[in-house]
């Protein structure tokens, strides 16, 4: 694949597995949200996540019980609600800072990001998962701090939504690189539907046991694991 500058990142079943976020970090979270509301309701990340939680269910004055419940509804359903994630995020660098938590990626994904990190492709992240919860988890890495690796975090307060082509095409200003030599690597066809329409080129990762195996990644072309992604023939601008 030749002419990439810079590879997104989604997290979440591309990079790493679905069921460490679903089983390891989603109960984690659960069991604090409560701590959370009551410890740090004054801090201004708190505050605006809790207030987009009323907003969105229209209900401004929801107490903390109501707003916990809510989250925990959210998380039930794998709602990828901002202030949810913006929230989870709190808590999880906490856990990572901590110790309680370690981060997990697929044996072929830090192999790849460094033989394309020292090839000079620009690495960055997109995910539903907070800035914050993204900045924890390349920290926190198996082979230790992977944030050298990575030259930009991207979400969707600060993105927009993951499978709208505005949230890309704001990306795409952001990083300076033009879309056509902007690759994302997603499981999502959604995602990859819209990261396509503004104009990035796409490869569907298609893990044996995600959640989204069976769903297929659409016309994408379609890689198995990140060694089978080859962007050896990059030519140089
Ligand atoms: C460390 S990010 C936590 C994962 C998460 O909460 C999430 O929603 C990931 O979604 P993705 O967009 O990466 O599929
Ligand atoms: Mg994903």
């Amino acid at each position: 694949m030749p002419d990439v500058d810079a590879v997104v990142l989604d997290i979440e079943g591309t990079t790493s597995a679905t069921g460490f976020v679903v089983d390891v970090l989603y109960p984690y979270s659960r069991s604090r949200f409560g701590a959370l509301l009551a410890r740090r309701g004054d801090d201004p990340d708190v505050a605006r996540a809790v207030g987009q939680v009323r907003e969105l269910i229209g209900a401004p004055d929801a107490d903390a019980a109501r707003v916990e419940e809510v989250l925990n509804t959210w998380l039930d359903e794998d709602r990828k609600a901002t202030p949810l994630k913006t929230l989870q995020g709190l808590i999880w660098s906490e856990g990572f800072a901590r110790g309680d938590l370690a981060s997990h990626f697929y044996e072929d994904v830090l192999p790849a990001l460094r033989r394309w990190h020292a090839a000079g492709i620009a690495l960055h992240v997109y995910s539903s998962g907070s800035v914050a919860a993204q900045r924890a988890w390349f920290a926190a890495g198996p082979e230790g701090d992977l944030l050298p690796l990575v030259d930009g975090l991207y979400d969707t307060e600060n993105a927009g939504p993951k499978q709208e082509a505005d949230s890309y095409r704001r990306i795409t200003t952001a990083l300076g690189v033009p879309a056509g030599r902007t690759l994302f690597l997603s499981d999502r066809t959604g995602e990859l539907d819209a990261a396509r329409t503004a104009g990035w080129r796409t490869v569907g990762v298609r893990r044996p046991g995600e959640p989204y195996y069976e769903h297929g990644v659409g016309d994408h072309p379609e890689a198995r694991a990140f060694d089978e992604i080859d962007l050896s023939t990059r030519s140089t601008p």
